[in-house]
């Protein structure tokens, strides 16, 4: 689909969308437990593929409202008829490999074309070493996997400096084990805040995990664990809704309310101190859960490192590309082994609107400017596409493709924009 954005401001109330990284995670734990209900899960592309894949390995279940309803396989999930399509979700791919290798048998996992681009090579080398035969079948870390299952706990490294979804899927594997696992983690381990996601989950849905944080982090997990996730409710989704905030801070005569975003272990929550740091009118009641924020202010370019908080980075480069001054996002390589590598993806989109940018292997600078409208690609990547749409709302006169790619996480994307006033179109369906 093709959007069309006039130059526009966006006024009102709006309700965050659920998180996607703690609805993967329930549907998961509860996929492995007994019988759960899922309060307000988001439902998209890539949960769905969550949801499919959790079925296929013997979960039952069934959408009641606005929940979810889970009968699991306590534990033992069961070897899938067919393939695993984890369609665009990483988060999917690595989970399911790792619960793949509970099973008594083989399982094939596979994706879209942008999924089988993403490596997965230190999670099929750690699982080669907790018993498990795991591969790919082009024999270069990217899916199509094949998983033959027998997963046994001992002392493994894993590398953390390409996904932290590694290390979320053995956190949720390994202590259905028999023996107990010791996983040390090498290299600087990259968007850290996911993994506290991981273990808080687990912990809510009873399973304890010894964590060990000197200079290497190293998390022993007992073996002979039961998974009884029972009920949870998930929370609001901070990297969803930065979009609305950013957009509301970069227009003029915006004023917006974003609701349903109350503390959590989401390391994307750091996009409100960001704002404020770049001079934004910005304020975060946590007890009501409410973020007001008031567009006008002039902002400030900032330096944003990008270690802990890669899905930020799209965000963050736009409103770098109209704050005064030369910004910089550090420690962003791993924002490359995307649904596209975001950081070509930002390098190419965002000069066609004149914003003066340098990419390097691990780095964007970028210079704040006025921006003009531009026919730009969103990379069928839903990240893009919403950090452009705002770029588009400063521009005016902009023509974004692809956009039908906020299914990933963001359905509505679009309409809740419009809601709030943002002058964006559908003008064709290519
Ligand atoms: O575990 C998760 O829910 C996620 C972890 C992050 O990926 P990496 O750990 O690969 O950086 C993040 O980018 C992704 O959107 C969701
Ligand atoms: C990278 C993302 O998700 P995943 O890794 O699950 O595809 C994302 O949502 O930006």
């Amino acid at each position: 689909m093709r959007i069309s954005i006039n130059k526009s401001s966006i006024k009102g109330e709006v309700f965050a969308p659920p998180s996607k990284s703690y609805t993967h995670r329930a549907i998961t734990l509860a996929a492995l437990s007994k019988e759960s209900i899922i309060r307000r899960p988001l439902i998209s592309a890539d949960t769905l593929a969550t949801i499919r894949a959790s079925e296929m390995f013997g979960a039952s279940i069934e959408r009641e409202e606005e929940n979810l309803i889970i009968h699991g396989v306590n534990g033992k999930p069961h070897v899938p008829e067919d393939v695993i399509d984890a369609a665009n979700s990483g988060t999917t791919l690595r989970f399911m490999t790792a619960v793949a290798s509970l099973t008594d048998g083989i399982t094939v996992l596979t994706g879209d074309s942008s999924l089988r681009t993403r490596p997965n090579g230190p999670l099929l080398e750690v699982l080669n070493r907790l018993g498990v035969k795991a591969c790919s079948t082009r024999g270069n870390e990217r899916a199509p996997l094949v998983v033959k299952g027998g997963l046994e706990g001992t002392k493994v490294n894993i590398d953390g400096s390409i996904s932290s979804q590694f290390i979320s899927a053995l956190l949720i594997t390994c202590p259905l084990t028999e023996n107990n696992t010791t996983l040390s983690i090498t290299g600087r381990l990259k968007s850290k805040p996911y993994v506290e996601v991981t273990i808080e989950m687990l912990e809510l849905a009873g399973v304890k995990i010894h964590t060990d944080d000197n200079d290497n982090i190293r998390f022993i997990i007992p073996g002979k664990q039961k998974y009884d996730l029972k009920e949870y409710t998930i929370p609001g989704d901070f990297s969803s809704a930065s979009y609305l905030l950013a957009a509301a801070a970069m227009t003029d005569k915006s004023e917006i309310t974003v609701k349903n975003l109350f503390p959590s272990k989401q390391g994307d929550k750091v996009i409100i101190e960001t704002l404020k740091q770049m001079g934004a009118d910005i304020a975060w009641d946590r007890e009501t859960g409410i973020v007001v924020v008031r567009g006008g202010k002039r902002l400030k370019a900032i330096t944003f490192d990008a270690g802990a908080t890669p899905d930020l980075v799209p965000t963050v480069a736009v409103l770098a590309s109209v704050a005064e001054g030369t910004s910089r996002i550090e420690n962003a390589e791993h924002v490359r082994y995307k649904e596209t590598d975001r950081l070509c993806a930002l390098a190419t989109e965002l000069p066609k609107f004149g914003v003066r940018l340098k990419e390097e292997r691990d780095s964007l600078t970028i210079t704040g400017g006025k921006l003009q409208g531009a026919d730009v690609h969103g990379w069928h990547d839903h990240r893009i596409v919403m950090a452009l749409a705002m770029a588009g709302m400063m521009a005016g006169n902009t023509t974004i493709d692809t956009t039908e790619a906020v299914s990933i996480s963001y359905p509505d994307f679009f309409k809740d924009m419009c809601n709030l006033g943002a002058k964006m179109e559908n003008i064709s369906e290519k």
